[in-house]
């Protein structure tokens, strides 16, 4: 039977999303739906899609719950080929503009929405751009594959990072290198990571640290959803990773840019250990209507 999905599309610097709200959590859609809503050619086309869902009404949205009262709505993720991923650092973005348009959350001045993930509960406040949220605690995990790309003469090393989803990250030499990088394929990984992994190619600006801020380029071939314009989390993980090879003197703030746009990074010391937090903007561009089979 087929019925019809009222949906929002939103972009956070090119990342792009369906979302749609199911408060009662009654309607998630199978792997199939999810692939045939973010088909560009004969769905709506994104990167992936997000289901608002009041947290109470979802297994996941208890834990959420259980860990801060104020997580009312749960973040469903699930990437374009119908997997899920515990966390989006674009799409938590959208996801606030959306619960703040559709009158489902408020945000007062110098106030934060508390939003459940798989990854567990994330803040998000209004920055002069756009938003910014706080991903939490980070680590290293993953160690350090090889990492074979189409148009990369030789295997590199990457660097695991989990900002709660995987990430492996590899330094190349210069923009001629990240710009011949065809990323239509998906670059092998040595050893191969249980669960996936996304993948950041990285290059240093010159000079790499201007006015304090440390900038890098990004690319970036995402974990059930190919090459996209931009990975939040994925830029993220890049900024930690530079960080992590630049040593002591490293900054704690950082400009990725991205083909979709320029994202920013800080790093800061938090009662639990050291947080890391997303800015950049998020736009809700239109509404529609799908009919899913
Ligand atoms: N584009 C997102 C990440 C989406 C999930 C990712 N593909 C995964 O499977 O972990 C971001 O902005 O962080």
């Amino acid at each position: 039977m087929s019925f019809d999905l009222r949906f929002t599309k939103g972009q956070g610097t090119g990342n792009d999303f369906v979302l749609f709200s199911d408060a009662e959590g009654e309607n998630e859609l199978t792997p199939t739906q999810i692939a045939a809503v973010c088909d560009r050619r004969f769905g709506v086309g994104a990167d992936g899609v997000i289901r608002a869902v009041r947290s109470a009404n979802l297994d996941a949205g208890a834990s959420a719950l259980a860990e801060d009262p104020q997580a009312a709505w749960f973040m469903d993720y699930w990437n374009a080929d119908g997997t899920v991923s515990e966390m989006c650092g674009n799409g938590i973005r959208v996801f606030a503009k959306y619960l703040l348009d559709q009158g489902f959350a408020e945000l007062h001045a110098g106030a934060s929405i508390a939003i459940g993930t798989r990854a567990g509960v994330r803040r998000v406040t209004r920055t002069k751009g756009g938003f910014e949220a706080d991903l939490g605690r980070w680590r290293l995990a993953g160690g350090e594959p090889l990492v074979r790309a189409k148009q990369l003469p030789v295997a590199r090393p990457g660097l695991g990072i989990d900002v709660g989803n995987p990430h492996v990250v590899v330094a190349l030499a210069d923009d001629e290198e990240l710009d011949g990088l065809d990323l239509a394929y998906q670059p092998i990984l040595d050893p191969v990571p249980q669960a996936g992994a996304n993948v950041e190619f990285v290059v240093p600006a010159d000079p790499l640290v201007e006015e304090g801020v440390g900038r890098i380029r990004m690319r970036v071939h995402e974990r059930g959803s190919g090459e996209t314009l931009s990975c939040g989390t994925g830029a993220v993980a890049s900024a930690l990773a530079v960080r992590h090879w630049a040593g002591a003197s490293a900054p704690s703030d950082w400009r990725v840019q991205v083909p979709g746009g320029v994202l920013g990074v800080r790093m800061f010391a938090a009662d639990d250990g050291e947080h890391v937090a997303l800015s950049g903007p998020a736009e809700l561009v239109f509404d529609g209507v799908l009919t899913l089979a």
